[in-house]
């Protein structure tokens, strides 16, 4: 029998070599340095030896693998860190070749260390929250249902709103409170729950944006449309309702995939898009409601403060309004930034996932 050099291809990440060598067939008997085997290779049953000098120190143990057609070869490296070549010696033996099938360049095998780390982090996390737990099951059966009934509610809004557009006209506008007003407070006193959710651990909203939400839209409706007869046949509570309710009926839904761990793309996107134009029209919305309730509250001294007589009877609460306006402002500045970074967030770390 003729000694023969079978063809070896090669490939390495930051830990390992991967060896693969075109035999079939194969007995193959190690030392650290020297691979002889005895195969049937391109030029019949032969004996096969080849001898690699590494060019760097290697772990003794090696891990084999026997097919009919090759036999993949993995070496730990001693220290883990990237090797210029696989050889002591500069000029590649002629037996050795790249393996293409395995091949990854430096930076490529990083990321791919980069992904495997991150993977072994997040399914260490997610097991370790649902170890720790018990009561996980109950905490989602919770925000489902919040999340359901918020979206029943809302939904119910933005249906009526539409239809009685389609059917009336502009005439719809005037009656919108009258229509809409005890769904509109019930899940907006619901809402309150989404300032405390985060407080509980509930949910990973900020307490802070959730806070400006919820009271910023409630002044609204319990104290400018609530209390005020006379603004309550006015189209601007239209414009509100409907901006408000638009946003809900995809929000509510999202959350609620969430909590049953799934994810519709589209949906996912109107969550995180669609506030960009409703938001500042909705703050827009509100604004007008809150200037044409000025007189209002002038000519009623409703909630006005009483003076002595030196410094002019009483207070409008008008003024307070007013500090209310530049504070809204101040709101949607806050929440239009939080807003987009969550965006960015939830679209960062989708992109990192799809790669
Ligand atoms: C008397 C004192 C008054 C002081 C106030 C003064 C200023 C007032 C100014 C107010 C201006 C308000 C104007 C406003 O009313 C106008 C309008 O609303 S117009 C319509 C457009 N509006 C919107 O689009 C806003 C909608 N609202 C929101 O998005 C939220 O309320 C907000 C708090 C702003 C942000 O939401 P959140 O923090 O929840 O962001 P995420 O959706 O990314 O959620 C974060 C993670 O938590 C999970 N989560 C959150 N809630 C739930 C839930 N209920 N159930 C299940 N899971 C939930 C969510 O899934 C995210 O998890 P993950 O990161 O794993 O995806």
């Amino acid at each position: 029998m003729q000694i023969l050099t079978p063809c070896v291809y090669w490939a390495q990440r930051h830990g390992e070599i991967y060896l693969r060598v075109e035999l079939s067939d194969t007995k193959v008997k190690y030392s650290v340095f020297h691979l002889p085997t005895q195969g049937h290779g391109a030029k019949g049953d032969n004996e096969y030896k080849f001898s690699l000098e590494f060019l760097e120190t290697i772990r003794p143990e090696i891990e084999h693998k026997s097919t009919q057609r090759q036999v993949d070869i993995k070496i730990k490296k001693q220290e883990e860190r990237w090797w210029d070549r696989l050889t002591l010696q500069e000029k590649r033996p002629l037996f050795l070749a790249p393996d293409f099938n395995r091949w990854l360049d430096e930076s490529d095998a990083e990321m791919e260390l980069q992904a495997k780390e991150e993977e072994k982090i997040n399914k260490i996390s997610v097991e370790s929250r649902v170890r720790k737990d018990p009561y996980l099951g109950l905490k989602k059966g919770y925000l489902f249902m919040y999340n359901l009934v918020q979206f029943l509610g809302f939904a119910w809004v933005f249906v009526n709103l539409t239809v009685r557009l389609f059917i009336l006209g502009r005439d719809s506008f005037h009656d919108t409170f009258h229509t809409t007003a005890d769904v509109m407070y019930f899940c907006q006193m619901m809402a309150v729950l989404e300032v405390i959710n985060p407080l509980l651990g509930l949910v990973k909203t900020g307490f802070f944006p959730a806070m400006i939400q919820v009271a910023g839209r409630n002044v609204i409706l319990f104290v400018i449309f609530g209390c005020l007869e006379e603004m309550q046949n006015k189209p601007v509570i239209f414009f509100v309702f409907y901006l408000w309710s638009t946003v809900e009926v995809f929000r509510y839904p999202f959350y609620m995939l969430a909590c049953i761990g799934t994810e519709w793309k589209l949906l996912t996107w109107l969550r995180y898009s669609l506030w960009i134009p409703l938001y500042p029209l909705g703050v827009v919305a509100e604004a007008v409601a809150v200037i044409q309730s000025l007189p209002i509250f002038d000519e009623t001294r409703l909630f006005s403060l009483p003076l002595p007589a030196l410094l002019g009877h009483y207070l409008s609460f008008s003024y307070t309004l007013q500090l209310y306006l530049v504070l809204m402002f101040l709101g949607l500045f806050i929440n239009f930034r939080y807003l987009y970074k969550q965006r960015r967030r939830r679209y960062r770390s989708r992109k990192r996932k799809v790669h």
